[in-house]
């Protein structure tokens, strides 16, 4: 590992290979009571979220993985169990596992079924998802498909024209080839913020924009302390992004069986971080589809955007931080690397 100092600011780093990285973490994982294939997987889906510079579930999100994993919360040790349902369904119960192992596991038959009929279905349940939602779909467009994936989580979002808390952070990822380039990929909380960035804006002491969350007394609020501490989320765009969350709701929880963002009760487990929900993926094969093909078809809408000025399309930011990774290596603050060090037993 290299120890350059971050010439901008006074706070020294280190950068880390993405290998480097995902060893470290696979250790902790592995350390706190997980198999090794949860350990391996968790282990890449959070080392790539923090090369692609998605903070706020790269590797901040470790101790909370840690605490959830030793409160026994959620188990380290599942086996998911994948049920062939019908021609285009598969459905897989995490065994309160993590959800990514849970996707893993039925990968190879969601994507059988979706080149056979066309389009497939993976409903997730009994599931515990920490993550970035991108990583889930991006690998299927590389693959030449187009995936659609939503996941709900806990209750902290107050439904557009309610005055009480109910919804999740709930996020939708997207994701399609294109001709020539990284495919199109989008990944957004429903909330006005995702709960991740609330907790760094308050680490951090800084204020969050106006439109974001509510306070204890249902007040509008910019501290991102008061929405954490018995304050709530607003969802993005009024009642569009409420009505969006609904939806996640049902296809997340309605539709696998997994629980609704209120249905799991973790306040009275101390230690308990993670969401115990479920999730949905939809996986189409675009070879099946009418006329000319749809990797050309989206290179010439991106084309088009271009043309009417379009600077930055989504995945554009997360895309350029990991060329700059890869060639500089991922940095990570000393003394976060210090904690992971720790965390592994090293
Ligand atoms: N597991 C869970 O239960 C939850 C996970 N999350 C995760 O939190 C993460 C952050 O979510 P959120 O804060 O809503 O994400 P952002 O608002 O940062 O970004 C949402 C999407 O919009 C794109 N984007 C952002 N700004 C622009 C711009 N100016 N022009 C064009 N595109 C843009 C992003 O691309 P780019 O990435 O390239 O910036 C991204 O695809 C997500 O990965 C989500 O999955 C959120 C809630 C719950
Ligand atoms: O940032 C969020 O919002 C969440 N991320 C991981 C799971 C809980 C909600």
């Amino acid at each position: 590992m290299s120890a350059p100092h971050d010439p901008v600011s006074t706070v020294a780093s280190q950068n880390l290979s993405l290998d480097q990285l995902t060893a470290l973490l696979e250790q902790i994982f592995l350390r706190h009571g997980t198999s090794g294939d949860v350990a391996r997987v968790l282990a890449q889906n959070c080392a790539g979220a923090e090369r692609d510079g998605a903070h706020s579930h790269g590797v901040f999100r470790i101790p909370g993985y840690v605490s959830t994993l030793q409160s026994g919360w959620v188990n380290g040790q599942a086996v998911p169990v994948v049920e062939d349902v019908a021609s285009g369904f598969v459905r897989v119960d995490a065994g309160n596992g993590f959800a990514q192992p849970a996707l893993a596991a039925a990968r190879p038959l969601l994507v059988e079924k979706a080149r056979s009929a066309g389009i497939a279905v993976l409903a997730i349940r009994n599931s515990h998802h920490f993550a970035a939602l991108w990583p889930d779909v991006e690998p299927f467009a590389y693959e030449g498909l187009v995936a659609l994936s939503v996941v709900n989580s806990m209750t902290c979002v107050v439904p557009h024209g309610a005055d009480r808390p109910l919804f999740g952070t709930n996020p939708i990822a997207f994701a399609a080839p294109r001709a020539d380039g990284d495919p199109i990929v989008f990944d957004l909380a429903t909330s006005a913020i995702a709960h991740g960035d609330v907790q760094i804006a308050a680490r951090k002491g800084e204020r969050l924009p106006p439109g974001m969350g509510v306070d204890s007394l249902g007040q509008p609020t910019q501290d991102p302390k008061a929405i954490l501490e018995g304050g709530a989320l607003l969802p993005f765009g009024g009642h569009k992004g409420s009505a969006l969350s609904m939806m996640v709701e049902l296809l997340a929880a309605a539709l696998t069986g997994g629980n609704f963002s209120f249905e799991f009760d973790w306040k009275s487990h101390p230690g308990a971080k993670t969401p115990w929900t479920g999730q949905l993926l939809i996986v189409i094969d675009p070879s099946k589809a009418a006329g000319q093909g749809f990797a050309e078809r989206s290179q010439e809408l991106v084309r088009q955007m271009h043309g009417v000025g379009l600077k930055r399309l989504p995945g554009d930011r997360r895309h350029n931080q990991r060329a700059r990774s890869q060639a500089e290596g991922i940095a990570l603050e000393a003394s976060e690397l210090a904690k992971l060090r720790e965390l592994a037993g090293l």
